[in-house]
């Protein structure tokens, strides 16, 4: 109910700054419920300001579990936000009690349980497939060259923990808690988790000590480990503290932004040597922009680069 209200003022407030998501600005007329954004049945996509767009898991009845619809619909939802010139910089969070219960436990046992396939060949090709898709999932938010602040309030479990491992900002509230599930359904986390949350925590005793008893991590250790950079007292303080980080991303040169964001990545998964490679040839086009006189102009001025319009990217 507080998001309903929370969603609403939202649009009342910003109603007259309000732009245009190409593909999606008759869905967003249609969202005054603040339920799922048509064509979307689990996420809910608004614009609470300029060059922000803030998506939310929408299931709250059903503690937001990600069931088939939200597989595909995250992967729509991402390569439209990539696409959209106008968005600079997401904010991810969950609506109602928690940010995510997880896979959906019912839906599950189509697709995983009873397999498609007349032979054990053709059954591990398909189910292959199936994970791969779901890796897909998660992977569009780190291929998006829109920074992506997520959000986590109360639980984020099993799949939560392979989303958020893949989002560049992470905070949480205060009651947060989040639990790397999968061995206790009986499965390796096959989505992200195993590749990305040893990355993100410096520690690997922490890591595999979280993935092997599923115990669950509590918020103030999450900020200790690393795995959150900051904690919110409850979930309206952190949603204002998420958009005003967007709002610093967004005010921003889009060609720096994104730029960073790539050679970050890029750096993770490679030595600096290439990582270094990566980056000059990267900025014997990046340099050419305007973006960097302006934004340097802006600076022997005095002026912050949110004084500064840049073009669409
Ligand atoms: C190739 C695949 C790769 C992906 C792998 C992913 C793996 C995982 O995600 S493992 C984690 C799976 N999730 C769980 O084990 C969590 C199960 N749920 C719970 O423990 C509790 O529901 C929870 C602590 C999240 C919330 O407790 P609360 O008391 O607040 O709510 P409930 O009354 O239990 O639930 C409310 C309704 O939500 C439904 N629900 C909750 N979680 C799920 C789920 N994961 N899948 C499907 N449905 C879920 C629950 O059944 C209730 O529905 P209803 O009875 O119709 O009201």
């Amino acid at each position: 109910m507080n998001c309903i209200v929370r969603s609403a003022l939202g649009r009342l407030l910003f109603a007259d700054r309000g732009r245009l998501f190409p593909t999606l600005s008759a869905a967003r007329a249609m969202s005054s419920s603040g339920g799922p954004t048509p064509p979307f049945t689990t996420l809910s996509v608004t614009h609470p300001d300029h060059h922000i767009t803030h998506v939310e898991l929408h299931r709250p009845e059903k503690r937001n579990a990600m069931n088939k619809a939200y597989w595909s619909e995250m992967v729509d939802c991402f390569n439209q936000i990539a696409e959209d010139s106008e968005c600079r910089a997401v904010v991810f969070s969950g609506a109602g009690k928690m940010f995510t219960a997880g896979i959906d436990l019912m839906d599950i046992a189509g697709d995983l349980l009873q397999p498609q396939g007349d032979d054990s060949a053709r059954i591990a090709w398909y189910l292959r497939a199936v994970v791969s898709k779901y890796q897909n999932t998660f992977s569009v938010i780190e291929k998006c060259p829109k920074p992506v602040v997520v959000a986590v309030h109360g639980a984020c479990i099993g799949a939560g923990v392979d989303l958020i491992t893949a989002c560049d900002i992470r905070l949480c509230t205060q009651d947060a808690w989040f639990q790397v599930k999968e061995v206790d359904i009986g499965l390796a986390a096959d989505v992200g988790t195993l590749q990305r949350l040893p990355k993100v925590i410096g520690s690997r005793s922490l890591v595999n000590e979280l993935a092997l008893t599923a115990r669950k991590m509590y918020s103030d250790e999450a900020k200790s480990c690393g795995l959150v950079s900051r904690v919110f007292p409850d979930k309206d303080s952190m949603i204002a503290g998420a958009l005003e980080i967007a709002s610093e991303i967004a005010g921003r040169s889009p060609v720096a932004v994104q730029g960073t964001k790539i050679n970050l990545l890029y750096s993770r998964d490679h030595s600096v040597t290439d990582g270094l490679d990566y980056m000059a040839t990267w900025n014997m086009s990046m340099l050419q922009t305007q973006d960097l006189m302006k934004s340097a102009q802006a600076a022997l001025e005095k002026k912050s680069p949110k004084d500064v319009t840049f073009s669409k990217l």
